[in-house]
């Protein structure tokens, strides 16, 4: 089964495929084709076709790669004094973000670049296979387009994040005016999104909306980082502004709620048709290494809001790429099943990024779920059954990763 000068692979006697596809079928003793960079036959093991290669997963299960969909990558330096101040009983500011632009400033655009490279490697080794990273520790014209183009070389999707915190000396509003005008005019070549950090100590609602606006009229899909430390406007301007993605979302109103869940009424998640709505995307490691609420996941989930989890991966309020462990607290603690916190780390997260199922716009490309035509990112488990990651946390299951259809570990 080769077709032009694409090989094949067939991996069979897998235990359960947990497609993720808009059916949510999740299959026993099953197959999968992968040809070229995607794949091109899902179904039982004894109706497989034969192919260039076979491989045997002796029973092992097969989930989509993991779609971290929000992360901060580019930086240098650590804050280890900060967490341990942390755990100690201090508790987050933003302003920890000037000790990580100071580190970054100062290193050479190679080491950078390894430093961005070594951290996507270490996701890909526990099943990332596409990963969104912004920028933020750079914070001046120079520094913030040099972290997107590092970004855009390593990365699957890159997001403008000058509106981060207002660095030191600088006056909040004209530097506002530099992160809507120069700033973003020099990233643009390189990024897809703007998000901005609306929270008390960085962006006020005035100044993130103007954020925003800059960011849709200069043609970029839009994010927020909203209600992190305590329940304020980012969600309400998130709906407003018809954001992909509002992230973080522990301080939820009954309001917010209702607001996020009326953008997806005209949606079908049967068919992923309609108008999608904002995504709210759950950071679970964060809210633990902050000590803050976890995010209401289950609630929205209830509501009728698309979540997604991700791992968001920064050196001040979560040192960890480890999706597994998202996945695993959203079971044992934010009450999800199984089903739905994979779900939320693979489709959801390829929702929050506009790469999903059913997407018209860009279906070919569709991730964060396994059917035919989709781009092969596939993880094998040391486990006959997802469930294996919340009945055993902690222990790393990653078998095996495909990425694009090739072999990444
Ligand atoms: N909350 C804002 N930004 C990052 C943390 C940045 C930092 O403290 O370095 C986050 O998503 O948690
Ligand atoms: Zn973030």
């Amino acid at each position: 089964m080769t077709s032009g000068n694409k090989s094949s692979t067939v991996i069979t006697n897998i235990g359960e495929l947990m497609t993720q596809d808009l059916e949510r079928r999740v299959l026993k003793d099953a197959a999968i084709v992968i040809e070229g960079e995607r794949i091109s036959w899902i179904g039982t093991a004894k109706d497989a076709p034969s192919a260039d290669e076979r491989i045997d997963a002796e029973g092992r299960a097969v989930l989509p790669g993991w779609v971290d969909s929000h992360s901060h990558l580019v930086f240098a330096g650590d804050r280890t004094a900060e967490f341990e101040a942390r755990m100690a009983g201090e508790s987050y500011s933003a302003g920890g973000i000037a000790v990580t632009t100071g580190a970054t400033r100062s290193v050479s655009d190679d080491e950078l670049t390894r430093l961005v490279r070594d951290r996507v490697a270490e996701a890909v080794s526990q099943g990332t296979t596409y990963l969104e990273s912004k920028t933020g520790y750079g914070l001046d014209v120079e520094n913030e387009a040099r972290s997107a183009r590092i970004a855009a070389a390593e990365v699957d999707e890159v997001t403008y994040l000058g509106a981060h915190l207002v660095p030191n000396g600088s006056d909040p509003e004209e530097y506002t005016d530099l992160v809507c005008g120069p700033m973003l005019e020099a990233v643009l070549p390189h990024v897809r999104w703007a998000d901005v950090f609306c929270e008390r100590g960085a962006f006020t609602k005035d100044q993130s909306r103007r954020v925003l606006t800059a960011a849709r009229n200069a043609g970029l899909g839009l994010r927020v980082h909203g209600n992190q430390l305590g329940e304020g406007p980012g969600v309400a301007l998130a709906v407003e502004f018809a954001a992909a993605s509002v992230d973080h979302v522990n301080y939820l109103s009954e309001k917010d709620i209702a607001a996020l869940a009326e953008t997806w009424e005209s949606w079908d998640p049967a068919s992923g048709t309609g108008n999608r709505g904002t995504v709210a995307t759950c950071l679970p490691a964060c809210d633990l290494s902050t000590r803050q609420p976890l995010a209401p996941g289950r609630e929205l989930i209830d509501a009728g809001v698309q979540i997604a989890l991700a791992a968001n991966c920064n050196p001040g309020t979560s040192y960890t790429s480890s999706m597994a462990f998202c996945v695993t607290t959203a079971v044992l603690q934010m009450h999800l099943s199984v089903h739905e916190a994979v779900r939320a780390a693979t489709y959801g997260g390829a929702l929050a990024l506009g790469r999903e199922a059913g997407n018209d716009v860009d279906g070919e490309r569709a991730v964060g779920s396994l059917a035919v035509g989709h781009r092969a990112d596939l993880h094998m488990l040391k486990a006959p059954s997802a469930t294996h990651l919340a009945y055993r946390p902690g222990i790393p299951l990653t078998h095996s990763v495909w990425r694009a259809g090739v072999r990444a570990v």
